[in-house]
This record gives C-alpha cells, sequence and structure tokens, in this order.
C-alpha cells in the first residue's frame, strides 16, 4: 500500500537522528526541537495560536526560522518574493490536500488544494474569469447588494427585539457571506439569511475539517483507527460525504442555461460553473468533471463565507474602537450617497476613508494570516543567506509580514491613515510588498475582488443605516481577541453592537 509506505518514510525520517544531525537545515536559526519534530506548531495550532506561535519564532529568532526537520519559516520581503513569484517553481505542500470536501487528503483537488502548478494552471484559467471585478460587477453586483441589505435588516429587525438594542453583527455578516457565495456556487442561496442561521451544512464541514486536520497532524493514528469496527463507522470518518452529496445540486445548475444570473430563486438557477462550461473551449471545459464540480462548490463555499465575514467583523470593531474614525466614515457614506442609488462597487472603490479603513483592518485583522506552505524545488535555493535543500517545507505568514515594524510604523496600531494620500502605505514600496492578506502570485485569492465587493457594501451599507452606533458591553477587547487556526476568528465568537433606536429609518 503506497501510503502506509509514504507514512513508514515519513516517520522513520522524522526519528533517524543520525540523519538530522547531517541537515543542511542545522545552520538555521531555530529552537533545538526543530531538529526533531514539527509537533509544537501542532499544538500551538490546535490551542488556536496558529500564526502567533510563528510569529513568536520570528521575534526571537529573526526572519528566517527553522521550526521542523524539513520545515522552514520565511519573514523576508526577498524570501516571499522568490517563493509567490508567479512562475517561479514552488509548489503547494501536500498539506493543501487536506482542505476539501472529499475524504481527508484524497482527489479529486479542487483549485485551493491543487498542488500540481499545471492541474492549478488550466483550473484557474477556466474559473477565473468568472471573478474579475468586470465579471462580478457585470453578473451578481446585484445579488450581493439584495444579500448586503438583508443582513443590515435582518441586524435592524433583530436589535429591535432586543431589550439593549443588542445585535451580534458577526453572525449577520457570515448570513450574507455564505448566500452570496451559496449563489455563485449552487446557482440557489443557501437561504441562510431567511432562515436567520447557518446551513447544517456548515456543521459537517466542521466534523469534516477536524478529521482532516487528525488525518494531517497523526496520520497512523488515523488510517488505524478508521479501519476499526463501530467506531470506524463515526460520522467523524465521513462527513465529506455529505458534503459531497450537496455538491450535485452544483452539478445540476451548471447545466442549466446561463443568462445573466439576478441571483434570486427565480432565475434560470445558473451558477458559476454553467458560464464557465458554456465559454470554456470544448477540450478544456471537458476537464471539469461532475465530481470535480461538486468539489470546487464546496471548497469555494469554505473560501468564501468565514473569510469575508470574520473581516467585516473585524472592521466594525476597529472602526467603533475609533470614535473619530466612526464619525469620518459615517460623513463619508452619508454625504457621497444621500441618494442611495448612486452606490455602487465603482463608486465605492473611490471613496477614501472607506478604502483606507478595508486596507488597514486586512493588514491587522485579514482572516487567513496564516503559514502558507509551499516546498522547494529540486536543488534547493539560497534565502535569506542560507542554503535551503530541494524538497524543504518552506511558509511565509501574512501575521509577520503586516506586524513587521521595518515595513510599517508602529505596526500593532490599528491606523488607517496609512492608507490615505501620502501615508506610508502609499509611499513607501515595502509597506505595499510586504501587504499579502490574499496571498501572492499564483495562487493568491481568487475570490478576492469579490471580497473586496462584499467588504465595501457591507461596511458602507451598515455604517449609512446605524450611524451612531456603538459596541455593546460585551465587546471587549479580550472577547475580540483573534484566535487562529487557518483562519482567525474573535475569541467571544461573537460580536454585539447596539444600534440607535430609529436605525435604518434613513
Ligand atoms: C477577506 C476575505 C478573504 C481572504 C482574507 C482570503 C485569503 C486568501 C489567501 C491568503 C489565499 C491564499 C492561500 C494560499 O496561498 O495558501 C486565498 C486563496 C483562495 N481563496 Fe481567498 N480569501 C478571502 C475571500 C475569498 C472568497 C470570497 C472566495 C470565494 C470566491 C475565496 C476563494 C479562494 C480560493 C478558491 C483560493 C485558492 C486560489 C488558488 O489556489 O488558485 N477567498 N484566499
Amino acid at each position: 500500500d503506497p501510503f502506509i509506505e509514504t507514512q513508514i518514510a515519513t516517520a522513520t525520517d522524522r526519528t533517524h537522528i543520525h540523519q538530522a544531525l547531517r541537515n543542511p537545515l542545522n545552520a538555521l536559526p531555530g529552537p533545538w526541537h526543530a531538529k526533531f519534530t514539527t509537533l509544537p506548531g501542532v499544538l500551538a495550532t490546535l490551542s488556536k495560536q496558529q500564526a502567533q506561535h510563528y510569529h513568536a519564532l520570528h521575534a526571537r529568532f529573526g526572519p528566517l526560522v527553522r521550526t521542523g526537520p524539513r520545515q522552514v519559516f520565511a519573514a523576508d520581503l526577498d524570501a516571499f518574493r522568490a517563493i509567490h513569484r508567479v512562475g517561479g517553481r514552488f509548489r503547494k505542500a501536500d498539506y493543501y490536500h487536506y482542505f476539501g470536501t472529499t475524504e481527508a487528503g484524497r482527489p479529486p483537488y479542487g483549485l485551493f488544494q491543487m498542488t500540481d502548478p499545471a492541474d492549478h494552471a488550466r483550473r484557474r484559467k477556466l474559473l477565473g474569469a468568472g471573478f474579475t471585478a468586470t465579471a462580478l460587477r457585470g453578473e451578481w453586483e446585484d445579488m450581493v447588494v439584495g444579500k448586503v441589505e438583508a443582513a443590515v435588516e435582518g441586524m435592524r429587525r433583530e436589535a429591535m427585539l432586543d431589550d439593549e438594542g443588542e445585535v451580534d453583527v458577526r453572525k449577520w455578516w457570515n448570513l450574507m457571506a455564505c448566500d452570496v457565495i451559496s449563489t455563485i456556487m449552487f446557482g440557489k442561496s443557501f437561504d441562510a439569511l431567511k432562515a436567520g442561521r447557518k446551513d447544517p451544512w456548515f456543521d459537517a464541514v466542521m466534523v469534516a475539517n477536524q478529521a482532516a486536520f487528525a488525518a494531517l497532524s497523526f496520520p497512523w493514528l488515523y488510517e488505524v483507527i478508521k479501519r476499526l469496527p463501530v467506531i470506524g463507522n463515526a460520522p467523524f470518518f465521513h462527513a465529506h460525504k455529505a458534503l459531497m452529496g450537496k455538491g450535485k445540486a452544483a452539478v445540476k445548475n451548471s447545466r442549466q442555461k446561463w443568462d445573466s444570473n439576478d441571483g434570486s430563486s427565480s432565475s434560470s438557477g445558473a451558477n458559476l460553473f454553467a458560464k464557465v462550461l458554456r465559454e470554456a473551449d470544448p477540450e478544456e471545459g471537458g476537464r471539469l468533471t461532475d465530481a470535480d464540480i461538486a468539489v470546487e462548490a464546496g471548497s469555494f463555499m469554505i473560501a468564501g463565507t468565514d473569510t469575508t465575514s470574520n473581516t467585516l467583523t473585524y472592521l466594525v470593531w476597529a472602526v467603533l474602537s475609533h470614535p473619530d474614525l466612526q464619525a469620518a466614515l459615517e460623513t463619508e457614506v452619508w454625504e457621497t450617497f444621500q441618494d442611495p442609488s448612486l452606490i455602487s462597487d465603482a463608486a465605492l472603490e473611490k471613496l477614501p476613508i472607506l478604502h483606507a479603513v478595508i486596507e488597514e483592518t486586512l493588514r491587522l485583522h485579514g482572516a487567513a494570516p496564516m503559514p502558507l506552505p509551499r516546498i522547494v524545488p529540486p536543488g534547493g535555493v539560497e534565502l535569506g543567506g542560507y542554503h535551503i535543500p530541494g524538497g524543504t517545507e518552506v511558509a511565509t505568514q501574512a501575521w509577520t509580514m503586516h506586524r513587521d515594524p521595518r515595513f510599517y510604523t508602529d505596526p500593532e496600531r490599528f491606523d488607517h491613515t496609512r492608507w490615505l494620500p501620502g501615508g506610508e502605505c502609499t509611499t513607501s514600496e515595502a509597506a505595499r510588498a510586504a501587504f499579502a492578506p490574499f496571498g501572492a502570485g499564483s495562487r493568491g485569492c481568487i475570490g478576492k475582488q469579490l471580497a473586496y465587493m462584499e467588504l465595501r457594501y457591507g461596511a458602507a451599507v451598515f455604517f449609512r443605516a446605524f450611524r451612531g452606533c456603538r459596541l455593546a458591553p460585551s465587546a471587549t477587547p479580550e472577547s475580540m481577541l483573534m484566535d487562529n487556526i487557518v483562519l482567525i476568528e474573535p475569541r467571544g465568537k461573537v460580536l454585539k453592537v447596539v444600534l440607535p433606536r430609529a436605525a435604518g429609518d434613513a
């Protein structure tokens, strides 16, 4: 069994002490145990301190740190550029195979999970056309507006029913982001906003993620337990089946006739794939099987929901924590759009304060600041003055790049003025180059323009509707501490805001 062979090879590699002593990575700075194990990073991840753990190692050991027998972290601009350069030969680590809706680590892989550069380039070409700003504005902007307005309306309703006038904005941003991406992927929204709660599909995602993490971190144990009678039947090992089952709806709606989709349930129900398949040349289109569509639909749901909604949540938190900024943003959106019919994504993009607030939120609270592991190409590379052998895993993380005082003055401080004309993020080449909330290069976020559209509309419609809102007493800095396993989330899980009583009348 090739799988068992790989596991034995990996385990032997980890435990062979004499091999560890000959490793060229021994020249790199790092904790002593990095020669033998990656376990401290796994444990930090389990305690939701993934990016923070590696950040602390950078603070202690510098921009290049060895973190495991064959694992290195880099936080230098040159190293970052080399690793993520378009056309560069660093491929994604196999780790990504564990982030899908299929059985842990098993194909078929979606765009996010693919590690083979040629496979990825083909798939990206096929799907990418649907995610440019122009395509999104032409095909989905009205739908996004509808979902954002429904979320803000839901917040208003919930606050009115609450004695203190409080509402959990994180919940509503999450439902909004879910309905947006499900409409694009499935042709029909999951209707989370209508139901007022997350679709049960996400429960299966959570269980599948836990199984994937177990399979990745403790492969032997996982494979053994999975094969045991009774316990091997536990939902933990089978959550992926429900996810793939739901994916069939995406397949069905990819066969619908594509015409300008308004995203409502009454439209044809055509989804992104209907357009992709219609426009791709038959040979390329033919490469997208039913299973591929089901996998992509699920994978985009995962990549496109909590990311955007947690970023919007932190945006509201950051703005309400700075009353002068709140007043300035409220005035900007209110005065520019006294006539709400003038609001459009293209117009929102031009608002300086809104733009600056979004960028600064993405710098300090971007939802995906985690390590992005890549594999050093055969022959090895020079990084930060050290030779890194081919096959080494090397990771960069936005968490550290975005908090580096070499690139940003007083980096931990939320200061949107950095992004205003003349601010350091518009004048400093290094500040711009280190900013990578959506990753970089050919594996950068395909949903970046959609995320910006949701962030712009979400923030503008919210601060226009709820002028003078404030943080609820429960929204303390402790409750908003960032936990991180891949994505960030507030430790308190909710962000409660007190809405003004006559909110939304405007
Ligand atoms: C604020 C919101 C978002 C943030 C911060 C974010 C961040 C990221 C990052 C850092 C990566 C690179 C991962 C890596 O290199 O390992 C990525 C990739 C990706 N994102 Fe996003 N994302 C966001 C929203 C979205 C949305 C809305 C979608 C859905 C359309 C999406 C879909 C994807 C996909 C499919 C990839 C893989 C792209 C590829 O490998 O070609 N993301 N995202």
